[in-house]
């Protein structure tokens, strides 16, 4: 039987991952909250806010009744943005049944209860068959069906293969690990990191800085990761150093383009409304700085984009106070270990 696949969210994520899916022959359904935005797409058949580019395949459904996107599933896939995801689960509680395996594909830290989304999950459908898919695909080029490598982790070796199993295509390759605390957290922080990227574009700075950003900013992702439970290795491959390299660098990232603007000197909330859709650094920036603080993990970097976003601290004297820290050694406090097997 053709596996039936519910979609939560329809951005530009949801979207992609839907059609993906749609080519591979399963039956896909996205729910969105905008019953305008379900009526243009039904008419075009093209995702024209998120998505322009790409004709929707006749198998991909959509819908505004979470019922209807819940029913006779046998997976069920969350791309709203991460500060959404209660609201839409909580919705969707009711409708969700024991056996459907539920992926996470959002990149975010919740604000105030500093949970990751595969707590929220928990606190709201316990005991679920979970994975979350990550790594470095925008879904601009995975519509284009350009080479994409991504991984699938469940702390359960069975789903993390069936997830694999149903989104891998010849151009989405994708890999299992069992490190879901490092696979969450890298594609989470990496957005923080991006947008201190793209501020130092935006200030014009060159290549010599991005990649200072870029390697000391995988560490300090790794020291929170290793002590709140992540394998560090995990940072060193496609949801960690991967993710990053994507997101500092690419003209798709959302967050790199949202840092570009602030680093040009355009207000934070006006640098949000220009980009149009989910800048998740903006809001996992304040959590992970309260993770740091929680965790006691020293974070130049997130520090001082926290100042720059919700401190309004000047861009300048930021990286200026990165620079002129105390002396260190180059691999103070990290640890590297691998047991990144089931
Ligand atoms: N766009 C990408 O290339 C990409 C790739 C990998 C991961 N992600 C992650 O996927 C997630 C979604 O990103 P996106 O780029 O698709 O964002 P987007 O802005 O294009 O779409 C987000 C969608 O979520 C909906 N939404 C947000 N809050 C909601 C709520 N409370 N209730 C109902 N709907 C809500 C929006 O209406 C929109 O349809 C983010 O966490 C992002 O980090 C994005
Ligand atoms: O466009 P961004 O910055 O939200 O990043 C999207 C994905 O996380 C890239 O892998």
């Amino acid at each position: 039987m053709t596996e039936q696949i519910g979609i939560l969210g329809g951005g530009s994520w949801g979207t992609a991952l839907g059609i993906l899916l749609a080519n591979k022959g399963y039956g896909v359904q996205i729910w969105l909250r905008d019953k305008n935005q379900i009526e243009e797409m039904n008419n075009s058949r093209i995702n024209k806010k998120y998505l322009p580019n790409t004709v929707l395949p006749s198998n991909l459904k959509l819908t505004n009744d979470l019922e209807e996107v819940n029913y006779k599933k046998d997976l069920i896939v969350l791309s709203v943005g991460t500060q959404g995801i209660r609201e839409v689960l909580e919705n969707s509680k009711p409708y969700i049944k024991r056996d459907q395996v539920i992926v996470n594909v959002s990149k975010g830290i919740e604000n105030k209860t500093l949970l990751r989304i595969s707590q929220i999950v928990e606190e709201i459908v316990p005991n679920s068959k979970y994975a979350i898919i990550s790594g470095p695909s925008h879904a601009e080029e995975v519509a284009k069906d350009m080479p994409t490598t991504v991984v699938s982790a469940s702390k359960d070796k069975e789903v993390a293969e069936y997830v694999q199993d149903l989104f891998i295509t010849p151009s989405f390759r994708v890999y299992t690990n069992p490190d879901v605390i490092g696979v969450e957290l890298g594609g989470a922080l990496k957005n923080v990191i991006a947008l201190g990227a793209g501020i130092s574009d935006g200030l014009g700075w060159g290549d010599n800085t991005k990649a200072a950003l870029m390697t000391r900013g995988i560490f300090e992702m790794a020291r929170l990761g290793e002590k709140m439970g992540a394998q560090a290795s995990t940072f060193l491959g496609l949801a960690g150093i991967g993710d990053l390299i994507v997101t500092c660098t690419s003209m798709h990232s959302r967050n790199r383009r949202a840092g570009i603007l602030i680093g040009q000197g355009i207000k934070i909330d006006d640098a949000i409304r220009q980009i149009g859709m989910v800048v998740e650094g903006i809001k996992t920036a304040k959590s992970t700085f309260e993770l740091s603080k929680k965790y006691n993990i020293n974070m130049p970097i997130t520090e001082e984009i926290y100042g720059v976003i919700y401190e309004g601290k000047d861009v300048k004297d930021s990286v200026s106070n990165l620079m002129i820290r105390d002396r260190k050694h180059e691999m103070e406090n990290i640890v590297l270990e691998n047991n990144n097997l089931w």
